[in-house]
């Protein structure tokens, strides 16, 4: 056991996690040079394109140290985005260890700050590495004055690094072994096995990834998951080294795989404890908590015949998506659709874009919200996320929202503006904390619903890009939330519908107004666009009449011709949604639920 070293990296988004990866997998000889590619443990295509990690991987890696002690060494990668923070828990606790990056041209940000603080919260050790040397920009010094101010971490045990050039590799592998912690663990101890990844293999069925904390499990032993109660038959297990390599046994401090007849990843939990049904242990590992979805969306399909494919494209996620929520949703203006439940706003972009692209569906996403939990005048309490399924406001009798606390970090020179758009964005109680002579730290607790709407957008431009943002959810608090409907020609079309703060209602309602005004063409009559809460009227714009006549370039003469007009007029027609009188595009549902989330 003392040849084993279970890490991972954690860094702010982009300072080079993966690369970093990518070199020390092949410092290690891991992988043959013709399979190399870059971003080894970012399986999913998007991943790859947006170079973001969005599912952790995990790999073992055999090395040998210059006096020719053989080590294994886990690497668990992790990602690096505050929506997936739960996954990035259950990779620290499958750790003793942590690599912690910072990118030599940005420094410390707000996300290398809320990684190290979870890190800490599981007792791991960390090992600081300056990465992007190579860059003209690189600062060394500046950013170990930044690890000693803003982590608290030895300035003079940071390693400097070009994970790019593979500068400083190899002693970044020697602090691996000599800094960070060997396991610990009784390997005849009852089996305590933490699962913290799954994913689905069209072949072998849902394959997990464990750290063995206490005992041993070989093949056909019976395993107990002691949170969702369900036992199973393991067929294999082993090492993952880039493929499956399977081995008589995995005993406490070891990481591998698990093959047990799983069918879907919806079937197990990650984050559980696994046991021996025959010799269980007393208690699962402590720190167990549930993904939790916080951002909901209604999907539609573009066109209504698409549904039974958005049904199983939606199904085929989720056997790999633990995360993702959804059930039936129905709208009067778009028919069949789901309603879903993400991790975060990130999640949900994922999704879509998965959707979208592997499944080849164009869809109409409604604009996120959060759960609002109400409590009814007869004392019974009701958790809302869907506005479809708001109750009657008299009954209501109080009401409560999701808040955070955000972290933003920037350059001093932002620091009034962003305090403004805090303040813009319902933020209670900012604080103002100085990292450095010019980099402030921001942190304000605000509505979870409000950073939905406009807030990353807006954040990225005030601070030209240097922001940067970060939350964790804290609590519930009162809140006074309404339900804002949007009517076209006085019919309220459902898919506008949403949930908001009182004080937001109109700024809102007006930009959806005016949207929509914009995406719904004339028509020959006036029409009126409203926001309203119940019976009141608060927001309008106006689309103007008009009447387009496609035959007014033609002169007298050929009928075919004006015939051929009206008919593609009429086609035209009848690809748009009839309400009431008027007709609202499909792309107008897209053009205005889209704009919202930016
Ligand atoms: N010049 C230079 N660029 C680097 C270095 N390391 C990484 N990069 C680049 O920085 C960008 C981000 O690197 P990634 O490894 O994808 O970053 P990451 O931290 O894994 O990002 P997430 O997976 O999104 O958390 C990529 O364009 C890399 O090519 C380095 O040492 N030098």
């Amino acid at each position: 056991m003392k040849h084993i070293r279970n890490f991972c990296i954690i860094a702010h988004i982009d300072h080079g996690k993966s690369t970093l990866a990518d070199r020390l997998i092949q410092a290690c000889g891991g992988v043959t040079q013709r399979d190399f590619h870059d971003q080894m443990l970012d399986s999913m295509d998007i991943e790859r394109e947006r170079g973001i990690t969005i599912k952790s991987n995990t790999v073992t890696l055999a090395y040998k140290t210059a006096d020719g002690q053989e080590y294994l060494l886990n690497l668990i990668d992790t990602p690096g985005h505050v929506d997936f923070s739960h996954e990035v828990r259950r990779s620290l606790m499958a750790c003793e260890g942590a690599l912690i990056v910072v990118d030599a041209s940005q420094g410390v940000e707000a996300q290398t700050v809320a990684n190290l603080y979870l890190a800490l919260e599981y007792d791991l050790t960390l090992l600081p590495v300056i990465n992007k040397i190579d860059l003209p920009a690189a600062d060394v010094d500046r950013v170990r004055e930044e690890i000693d101010s803003d982590l608290g971490l030895d300035p003079f045990a940071a390693i400097p690094v070009s994970a790019k050039t593979g500068v400083g590799i190899d002693k970044v592998l020697a602090g691996i072994v000599d800094h960070l912690p060997p396991p610990k663990g009784d390997p005849n101890a009852p089996l305590k096995a933490l699962v913290f990844d799954a994913h689905f293999d069209k072949f072998r069925g849902v394959i997990l990834q464990c750290r063995v904390m206490e005992g041993t499990l070989k093949p056909r032993d019976v395993i107990h998951f002691m949170h969702s109660d369900h036992d199973y038959k393991v067929d294999e297990l082993g090492y993952n080294q880039f493929k499956l390599v399977p081995k008589p046994q995995l005993s406490a401090g070891e990481v591998g795989y698990i093959v047990a007849g799983v069918k879907s990843v919806q079937d197990i939990e990650i984050g559980d404890t696994i046991t021996l049904l025959d010799n269980p242990a007393s208690e699962p590992i402590p720190g167990y908590q549930e993904a939790k979805q916080v951002v909901f969306s209604s999907v539609y399909p573009m066109s209504t015949d698409e549904y039974p494919d958005l049904a199983k494209a939606l199904d085929k996620l989720a056997i790999n998506d633990a995360a993702l929520t959804y059930e039936k949703d129905s709208s009067a203006a778009l028919g069949f659709g789901f309603r879903c439940g993400f991790l975060g706003l990130l999640h949900l972009d994922v999704v879509q874009e998965r959707l979208q692209r592997e499944f080849n569906l164009g869809l109409v996403i409604s604009a996120p919200s959060v759960q609002y939990c109400l409590t009814l005048k007869d004392e019974s309490t009701l958790n809302v996320d869907n506005p479809s399924n708001w109750p009657d406001p008299s009954n209501i009798e109080s009401a409560t929202e999701p808040y955070i606390k955000a972290t933003i970090i920037i350059p001093e020179e932002f620091v009034g503006p962003v305090m403004e758009l805090c303040r813009e964005h319902r933020s209670e109680s900012q604080t103002m904390n100085y990292l450095t002579a010019d980099r402030v730290e921001i942190t304000s607790e605000m509505p979870l619903g409000e950073v939905l709407f406009e807030f990353y957008g807006k954040l990225k431009m005030i601070t030209r890009g240097y922001g940067s943002f970060d939350y964790t959810p804290i609590e519930y608090r009162p809140t006074d939330v309404v339900k804002v409907d949007i009517l076209v020609n006085k019919e309220p079309v459902d898919a506008f519908s949403y949930l908001v703060h009182r004080d937001k209602a109109r700024t809102r309602a007006l930009h959806y107004c005016e949207q929509l005004a914009e995406a719904i063409p004339r028509h020959q009559f006036k029409i009126p666009i409203q926001g309203a809460i119940g019976g009141s009227i608060i927001a309008r714009a106006t689309i103007q009449p008009y009447r387009k006549d496609v035959t007014a370039k033609l002169y007298g003469g050929d009928v075919t011709r004006k015939k051929k007009l009206l008919e593609k007029q009429k086609k035209g027609k009848a690809k748009m949604k009839q309400f009431g009188s008027v007709n609202i595009p499909q792309e107008a549902f897209v053009s205005v639920l889209r704009a919202e989330k930016d």
